[in-house]
């Protein structure tokens, strides 16, 4: 077996900022007193995880999931510990990442796989594939600034999903797109699984966890509660109890980020 991605008691901190008066500012600079907060967003991470593996990242808003994708991808370092990847990584982290707002879809769209690793010429091959996938319409030629959430997810995502990479990172790729497109990202993120790449998939929905994925982490609070298998992960979230919820259980059929 061939490691894909280790993290070995990774943290990341950030500053916490928050109002303070006139007065407290002033009060603290006498007292030479310190006012910031830090906290960790990933607090003494570690797991490793095989080339083809297909991971659920779990856990409550806040908890750190997308600090520890932007740690895996590159974008953000650790304060402490390590991450170690094999291979090109590809993925939607953050909706609209990577895009220039004034430049046109279009260029947007080379603009985005040359960051991700690809050619021009081997964009042009794949640029027609992209725009089916996006299905945006006469909109291809406009600024991407004067573009909704939901049109810069299905461009960002397009590019991202068809990049050759041994890893693919999804981050909220959900959230924003309409039902069809939901599907379509789940068929092309199983075609994903199935070619042997690794997948880590942020997700909110037990339903497409368990769909996609053979192994589950919640995180806590920044900490690895749990790494192990999907129904267990689901039964140590408590996202099981949701069989009453009518409009829970539609939502999680489709594999929505609720
Ligand atoms: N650049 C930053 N500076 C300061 N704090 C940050 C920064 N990025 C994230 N945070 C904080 O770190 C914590 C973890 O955020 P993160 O976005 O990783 O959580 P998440 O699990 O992805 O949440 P969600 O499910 O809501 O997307 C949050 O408290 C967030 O406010």
């Amino acid at each position: 077996m061939t490691e894909s991605i280790v993290c070995r008691n990774v943290s990341k901190r950030f500053t916490l900022r928050y109002h303070r008066t006139l007065k407290q500012m002033a009060l603290a600079s006498v007292r030479r007193q310190d006012l910031s907060d830090t906290f960790l967003a990933v607090n003494d991470v570690s797991f490793t995880i095989q080339q083809g593996e297909s991971i659920g990242l779990m856990g409550l808003n806040g908890s750190g999931k997308s600090t520890l994708l932007k740690l895996i991808n590159g974008i953000m370092r650790p304060d402490a510990g390590e991450v170690l990847t094999r291979g090109r990584i590809a993925g939607l982290i953050a909706t609209g990442a990577g895009f220039h707002p004034q430049l046109s879809g279009r260029d947007n769209v080379f603009l985005n796989a040359a960051v991700l690793g690809l050619t021009e010429a081997e964009t042009r091959a794949k640029f027609d594939e992209i725009v089916d996938f996006a299905d945006i319409g006469k909109h291809l030629d406009s600024p991407v600034g004067h573009y909704s959430s939901g049109m810069f997810a299905r461009l960002g995502f397009a590019v991202a999903i068809h990049v050759d990479s041994d890893i693919f990172l999804a981050d909220e790729v959900l959230a924003v797109g309409d039902k069809p497109f939901k599907r379509k990202c789940m068929a092309k993120m199983q075609e994903v699984r199935d070619s042997g790449r690794t997948l880590l998939y942020v997700s909110h929905s037990p339903g497409s966890v368990r769909k996609m994925c053979d192994r589950v982490l919640v995180l806590e609070d920044g900490r690895l509660g749990y790494d192990g298998p999907v129904p267990e992960g689901i039964r140590y979230l408590k996202y099981d109890g949701d069989e009453g919820d009518e409009e829970l259980q539609a939502d999680d059929e489709l594999g929505a980020d609720i």
